[in-house]
């Protein structure tokens, strides 16, 4: 629900309704921005400040007085000073002894200090009761009103009550509190603001990889093959019948590099008999990434469609086709109707029109207003159930496309197969694989030791001893290393 606080509340209010007081430390930007937003919500704000002289820039209605003077003020000190300078708080230490204090530093550089800002001013004063919330959100937006981006704010605390206090203030605000823990989460919370998008830069490099590649295999075998070989200028393909190439091809490979982990994690979890075994850390990068692997997949698949959409008014395919017919005028020859080419070319396109279809459903039950309102088993089901039929009719697709041309040696080019095979490796063989893992026998195994069964175990032991839960069978596992 929207704060009714938000943006237009006159500055000066009346006494009666004025809220508790809160003290804010440091004048500058951020604490300038929050006091703002604070005597906007009806709260009476008192800076702290080395100079205690008003400045213009402070909102009117608020008081700066000395940081000891006022720390007196409020029992809630909000920290708006970079930690740099935490150390003259040292001086501070009889005043800010049980009072709740609210750091919303951050760093230039993630992990840029052994601890948390937080932890470290807790360390400095022990009698205080220090809450980490604000960081992540920025001067610009409190200011802005409607804030341009996140509206949450990462609370963590060791003390209960006072987070329970700075969490109420942040619901004043019109933000949504998230409780985060204990004061140990603070360095996590810390990282966030510094990070930039971690999840996507994965999908980003390995998509630019794989354009780079075929855009250039593709330049290789339809420019420069054509030219050096029958002289015939075919650049002008680099507008439209190459990106049409790369992008299909690179949406089919990252779409099968989504579910290529799980085939991977399956074959690991067979080999070790046992699903209590940390997988590698690149594997478990990879699995926590699909999301983006697959969004991504979506976008290149999208181009595809819209460059698809835009063949027939193409002046090259015009040209053409009225040449075909004209020389078949001229000719007195007519093309034969092959039933079996009608086939193979409705059949791909239809695959594809499928294969984009249930696509869209996976991007749309990832977001996360539709993905809250289905349960794990549904959401399951569409993400990996569907996500394989996704990859099966765009696999079919493409080798439909490929149809009788398929391996024909015609369409070689300096020995360069079709950038289309090339794509068809890693989609056909996860396929494969997963075709292999659904057999009985193998899924059934499969199923048992998700379900925590261990090959080569002593813990089968565990049922003469009654123990069968997952736990014992995990500790087992370890001892088995030792
Ligand atoms: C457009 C698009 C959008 C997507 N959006 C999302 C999204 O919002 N969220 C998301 O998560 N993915 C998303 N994905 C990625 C993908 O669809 C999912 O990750 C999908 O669940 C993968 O299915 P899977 O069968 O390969 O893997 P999973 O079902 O995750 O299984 C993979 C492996 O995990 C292990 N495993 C599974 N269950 C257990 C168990 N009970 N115990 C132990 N180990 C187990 C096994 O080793 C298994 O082989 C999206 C993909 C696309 C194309
Ligand atoms: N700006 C932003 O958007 C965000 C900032 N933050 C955090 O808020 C804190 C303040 O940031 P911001 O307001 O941008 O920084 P500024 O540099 O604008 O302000 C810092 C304030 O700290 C006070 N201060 C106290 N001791 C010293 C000292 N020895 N030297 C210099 N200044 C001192 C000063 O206030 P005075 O002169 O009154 O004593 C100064 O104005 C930082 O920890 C930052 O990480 C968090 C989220 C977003
Ligand atoms: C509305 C849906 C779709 C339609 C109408 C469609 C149509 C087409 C057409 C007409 C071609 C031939 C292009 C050409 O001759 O230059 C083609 C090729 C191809 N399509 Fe699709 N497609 C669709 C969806 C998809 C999807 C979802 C994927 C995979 C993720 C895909 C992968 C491919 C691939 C890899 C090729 C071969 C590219 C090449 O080497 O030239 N298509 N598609
Ligand atoms: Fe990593």
């Amino acid at each position: 629900m929207e704060n009714p606080c938000a943006n237009a509340l006159p500055l000066i209010m009346n006494s009666s309704q004025k809220q508790k007081t809160v003290c804010i430390f440091g004048t500058g930007d951020f604490g300038r921005s929050l006091g703002w937003k604070m005597l906007q919500c009806g709260y009476s704000v008192v800076f702290g400040s080395r100079s205690c002289q008003m400045s213009s820039l402070l909102p009117s209605g608020t008081e700066v007085l000395s940081y000891s003077e006022a720390a007196r003020k409020s029992d809630i000190i909000i920290i708006a000073i970079h930690r740099d300078h935490y150390n003259f708080f040292i001086e501070l230490t009889e005043v800010l002894n049980g009072k709740i204090l609210v750091d919303v530093s951050n760093n230039l550089k993630i992990n840029q200090y052994p601890e948390s800002n937080a932890e470290y001013l807790a360390q400095l004063l022990p009698g205080a009761h220090v809450v980490k919330a604000f960081n992540t959100i920025s001067a610009w937006a409190l200011q802005s009103g409607a804030l341009d981006a996140s509206r949450q704010v990462f609370v963590c605390g060791n003390d209960t009550k006072a987070k329970q206090r700075v969490m109420d203030i942040v619901r004043t605000l019109g933000l949504t509190p998230l409780d985060q823990g204990s004061l140990m989460a603070a360095k996590e919370i810390e990282n966030y603001p510094l990070q930039l998008f971690p999840m996507w830069r994965f999908p980003f490099y390995l998509s630019a990889a794989l354009c780079i590649f075929f855009f250039f295999y593709s330049v290789i075998r339809d420019i420069i093959y054509p030219y050096v070989n029958k002289k015939e200028d075919n650049t002008f393909r680099l507008a439209i019948s190459i990106p049409n190439r790369v992008f299909p091809i690179t949406a089919l490979v990252l779409l099968a590099l989504v579910y290529l982990p799980g085939v991977i994690a399956a074959i690991l979890q067979l080999y070790r008999g046992t699903k209590y075994h940390r997988f590698p850390h690149w594997l478990n990068h990879w699995m926590l990434c699909r999301k983006q692997l697959g969004l991504v997949a979506l976008g290149f698949a999208f181009l595809h469609v819209i460059y698809t959409l835009v063949i027939p008014i193409r002046y090259y395919v015009r040209w053409r086709l009225r040449n075909i017919t004209a020389t078949q005028v001229i000719d007195k020859k007519d093309d034969p109707f092959i039933t079996s080419t009608a086939w193979l070319s409705d059949s791909y396109v239809s695959l594809g029109i499928l294969g984009f279809f249930l696509f869209l459903l996976l991007g749309i039950t990832s977001l996360p207003s539709v993905s809250n309102m289905v349960n794990w088993r549904e959401f399951r089901f569409v993400q990996s159930k569907l996500g394989y039929l996704t990859l099966t009719l765009c696999t079919a697709h493409t080798l439909v496309y490929g149809g009788k041309r398929f391996l024909s040696p015609s369409a070689l080019r300096w020995y360069l197969p079709s950038a289309y095979i090339l794509a068809l490796i890693i989609p056909c063989a996860v396929l494969v694989i997963k075709f292999i893992l659904i057999m009985p026998c193998i899924d059934n195994t499969l199923t048992r030791i998700r379900q925590g069964w261990e090959r080569n175990s002593k813990c089968s032991k565990s049922a003469l001893f009654g123990k069968s839960d997952v736990s014992s069978k995990a500790e087992c596992t370890w001892a088995s290393e030792l």
